[in-house]
């Protein structure tokens, strides 16, 4: 929440001119003060339907203990569903028909797995771009993770996404290469976020666009970018919203392909999340696994648990910052009538006036 200016005192001033926050008395008097609507497109496939729940909601109602933030999950059509996923989704989800006739104030669309080569060519793709197509004209601003940001940069300004040689897997460091834009305002110039993807966009592609490319990581490209408007749509290639266990459980989702024949190659393990501990705890079960299953004895079970207390998370922390930086500013720009995306005064094409 922004600080007031109710005094002269000049570091009001000077914090304003570095790009902080701060309202004038008069504007903080008349702010329609409400509850924010936040729209939550849950894409993912069932196995992580409700984790990834948790992991958004949780990322918004930490990144601020003081607004009332009111989160509305819905899905899309063209997404394989189990009896017990569909039944979750029929029981709590709410529709986007009715989510349309209600309003957002923000939207945040999931990741998704994938089967096709061409995103285009994804069941879910039409209805996520009547999803997107409505936000664009109704929503103060979009925040896409990892698949939707691929498909939205794609549907947007036609950069297909590339397939990279190897997966993108694993918790890497970033530095922050837009200091003054108010998503990356005293945050930590230096951070880690966990990536997970076969697939990149990358910088030059972006900026030719006109995209606004806010974090980066030496190792693992793009982290952060926003719409060439400066915020209507927020695009994260990465995944801050992890829990500390969710490279974990693909990691043991790809080790148990092994053990089951559907892959020949032991995985690799992600790189820069695993300390010494657990690597070597991993070391010696590929060996026992291996050997296992060349004498053909049963295979010994996964050491999860052992692991898990050698697990940090080093990534949350900036993650609910950005994301209070994000909400903070919805709530500035947005109107009061949570059916329209603007107070009047301000400008769709440069909604922050930067
Ligand atoms: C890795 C798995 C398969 C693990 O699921 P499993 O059901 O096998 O887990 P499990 O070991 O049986 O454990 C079940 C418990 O763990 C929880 N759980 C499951 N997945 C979790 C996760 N990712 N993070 C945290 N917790 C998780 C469940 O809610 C449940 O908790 P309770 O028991 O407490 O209820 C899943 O998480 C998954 O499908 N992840 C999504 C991977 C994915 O498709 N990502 C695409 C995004 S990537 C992208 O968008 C780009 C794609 C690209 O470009 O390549
Ligand atoms: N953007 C509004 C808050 C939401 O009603 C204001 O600043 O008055």
């Amino acid at each position: 929440m922004p600080l007031v200016a109710h005094t002269q005192l000049p570091t009001f001033q000077r914090l304003k001119e570095e790009g902080e926050d701060i309202l004038n008395p008069d504007r903080a008097t008349h702010q329609h003060i409400r509850e924010l609507h936040i729209g939550f497109l849950n894409i993912m496939p069932d196995a992580a339907l409700e984790a990834t729940e948790r992991q958004f909601f949780r990322l918004v109602g930490a990144c601020n203990q003081i607004a009332q933030f009111h989160v509305h999950p819905f899905t899309i059509k063209g997404l394989p569903r189990s009896e017990t996923a569909q039944a979750h989704i029929s029981q709590y989800y709410e529709t986007f028909e009715q989510l349309k006739q209600d309003g957002l104030d923000a939207l945040i669309i999931s990741g998704a797995n994938v089967t096709h080569e061409h995103l285009q060519e994804e069941d879910f793709w039409q209805p996520l771009t009547e999803v997107f197509e409505w936000a664009k004209q109704n929503v103060t601003s979009i925040l896409c993770s990892c698949l939707a940001t691929h498909a939205l940069i794609q549907f947007c300004y036609g950069i297909e996404r590339t397939r990279l040689p190897t997966k993108r897997w694993g918790v890497y460091s970033h530095k922050v290469i837009d200091r003054k834009h108010p998503l990356t305002a005293e945050i930590n110039t230096r951070f880690d976020v966990p990536h997970s993807r076969f697939n990149e966009v990358f910088q030059e592609d972006l900026q030719q666009h006109s995209v606004k490319v806010l974090v980066t990581s030496s190792e693992a490209g793009v982290h952060l970018a926003v719409s060439p408007d400066g915020f209507r749509i927020v695009f994260f290639q990465g995944h801050p919203e992890y829990d500390d266990i969710s490279l974990l459980k693909e990691y043991k989702r790809e080790v148990m392909r092994f053990i089951n024949l559907e892959i020949d190659e032991y995985p690799p393990v992600p790189v820069h999340y695993f300390n010494s501990e657990a690597q070597a705890i991993f070391h010696a079960y590929a060996k026992q696994v291996q050997a296992a299953q060349k004498n053909q004895l049963p295979i010994p079970s996964f050491p999860d648990q052992e692991v898990e207390p050698f697990l940090d998370n080093t990534w949350r922390d900036t993650a609910k910052a950005v994301f209070n930086n994000w909400l903070g500013k919805v709530y500035q720009i947005t109107n009061q009538d949570r059916r329209l995306p603007f107070m009047p005064g301000v400008n769709p094409d440069n909604p922050l006036d930067l």
